[in-house]
């Protein structure tokens, strides 16, 4: 009995891909994760390790990115109808081609014309602790997920033999908030109202401060809720550097001027730390009711 090559596809799987678009000072994004399969006569790969035919995989996720710059992305319909047709046209063994698109959508913050919250996802979180007759209240938020296409810049740092980070002085700047806001006394405020405050001025603040680093940009936030917010005695942030790479486009003679993006899910840096109230009473003992990062 023989045996025979069954049903094969072969393409990269979840390519993150951003891409920024400017008009004056409104800029746009399109974030998506891409994925391609394609088919044809890919037999002699399989059996003999004759890799004429195989478009590599390397090759479609560089075609994506690409297409990003040469055409945008417009409709996500649009964008994997155009790399799929271009796939099964460009190369005479392959036959077919399968392109998925995630779009992760994202809302504009309204202070300024180039912050976004990416919609979805967001948890709002509370915890309470009772010690005998005390209660401390912590209110929080996680998964907030918000990006600025520039008013970000991280240079001066040092170079040692290991450091290969370029310098730069516009960049994108995107992190999933989490955010834990102790509340200096167990009164009942107006949670409600408190909490809305509190996400507006994380939001705003992550918009309109500059950054000369993601550490500065915690501290500005959690700093301005505390000068907001009275009832607050100390905040606690944590916020993944959740890093937007520019692609090299100048094999393929295009450049790119902050357009086209990798968005690696992994690895990431990842930023925490705390403002408080210099009188914040009984700091050792909310520490503990504040929890861990
Ligand atoms: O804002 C940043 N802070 C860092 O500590 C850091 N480290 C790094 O590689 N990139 C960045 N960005």
């Amino acid at each position: 009995m023989g045996i025979v090559l069954g049903p094969n596809q072969y393409g990269k799987a979840e390519v993150r891909l951003v891409s920024v678009t400017r008009d004056g000072d409104t800029h746009s994004i399109k974030d998506l994760t891409v994925s391609t399969s394609l088919r044809g006569d890919l037999v002699d790969t399989h059996l003999t390790g004759d890799n004429t035919k195989v478009l590599a995989t390397d090759t479609q996720k560089n075609t994506a990115y690409a297409f990003a710059k040469l055409y945008g992305v417009h409709q996500v319909e649009d964008f994997a109808l155009r790399l799929a047709r271009h796939f099964v046209a460009g190369q005479a063994a392959i036959t077919g081609a399968r392109v998925l698109v995630d779009e992760h959508l994202w809302q504009r913050i309204e202070t300024n014309g180039h912050s976004f919250t990416r919609s979805g996802g967001e948890i709002r979180t509370a915890a309470v602790t009772v010690d005998h007759d005390r209660a401390w209240v912590v209110s929080g938020l996680k998964d907030l997920v918000v990006l600025k296409t520039t008013g970000s810049e991280f240079h001066g740092f040092p170079r040692d033999e290991f450091t290969t980070l370029a310098e730069t002085d516009d960049r994108v700047l995107a992190t999933s908030v989490t955010a834990r806001w102790r509340h200096s006394s167990d009164e009942v405020v107006d949670w409600a109202a408190s909490y809305a405050e509190v996400r507006r001025v994380l939001l705003s603040t992550f918009a309109d401060k500059h950054s000369l680093s993601l550490q500065q940009t915690l501290y500005a936030m959690a700093e301005a809720v505390l000068l907001a917010r009275p009832e607050v005695a100390e905040v606690r942030l944590s916020m993944p550097n959740k890093h937007h790479v520019p692609v090299d486009l100048s094999p393929f003679g295009l450049d790119n001027r902050n357009e086209v993006f990798h968005a690696p899910q992994s690895p990431y840096g990842l930023i925490e730390g705390s403002a408080l109230r210099e009188e914040a009473e009984d700091a050792g003992l909310a520490w503990y009711s504040i929890g861990e990062f």
